[in-house]
């Protein structure tokens, strides 16, 4: 089985895509750790992140690169949603992802295009949505907690800013597959959040 999670930055699609591959023992890919690699590697070789032949560069890198806290900060998710409009930055990193999602038992990723580029035959896909106040505010939480003096002001304009260039980009946008139901988590509990989302996938493995 296939599961689809996408949804804005901060929205709670990572902590419910884990939540859903421990529940039924799949595999899970965090996509956007790709494009936060991507960004990281072109910060580390000082190029461009806005000329696309300077991404396409900086896609060769180790994958020891995906442990490192530092993709993590809310700058490298600034620079990554910068790096992955360039449509060959996404042509580069397409098939690492279309091979993980077709493996054999299935798996669950998260990111932007999983239910409408990566995975489009996917059994489960879920658009997750909280407010972006909310998601300021639980991501402002969480860059504190690791030592980051940064403002929730700044938290918010990022989030809006990413949401912005994420949605209106003309390759692979962030929008909702047409088969994919809406989980807004912004009154939710993480673990309210997590059986509403197996109550999805549930309901639709009974469906097909
Ligand atoms: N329902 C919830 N209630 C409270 N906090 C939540 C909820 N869901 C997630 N969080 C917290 O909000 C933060 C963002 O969640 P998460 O990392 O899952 O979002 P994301 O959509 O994967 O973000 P990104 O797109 O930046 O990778 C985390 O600190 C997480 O613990
Ligand atoms: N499938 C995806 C996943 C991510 N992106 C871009 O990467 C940025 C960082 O992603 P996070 O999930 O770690 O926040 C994100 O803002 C997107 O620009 C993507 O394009 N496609």
């Amino acid at each position: 089985m296939i599961i689809a999670v996408d949804g804005p930055a901060a929205s709670g699609k990572g902590t419910i895509a884990r939540a859903l591959a421990r529940h039924y023992g799949l595999p899970h890919l965090d996509t956007g750790l790709l494009y936060r690699a991507v960004a990281a590697n072109v910060q580390r070789l000082e190029l461009d992140p806005s000329v696309e032949a300077d991404a396409v560069a900086a896609c060769d890198f180790d994958d020891s690169l995906l442990d490192d806290p530092m993709l993590r900060s809310d700058a490298i998710g600034s620079l990554a949603s910068v790096v992955s409009a360039h449509p060959l930055v996404r042509a580069s990193l397409l098939q690492r992802q279309k091979r993980f999602a077709q493996q054999p038992g299935g798996a669950v990723l998260d990111g932007r295009d999983i239910g409408t580029v990566i995975a489009p035959n996917a059994e489960a896909k879920l658009f997750v949505r909280a407010t972006p106040n909310i998601r300021a505010k639980r991501r402002h939480a969480e860059l504190r907690s690791h030592g980051s003096p940064i403002s929730i002001d700044k938290v918010l304009a990022d989030i809006r800013a990413r949401d912005l260039r994420d949605s209106t980009r003309s390759n692979a946008p962030l929008v909702p597959a047409n088969d994919a139901a809406f989980l807004d988590t912004s009154f939710l509990s993480i673990e309210a959040s997590v059986q509403r989302a197996i109550d999805i996938v549930e309901s639709r493995i009974a469906r097909d």
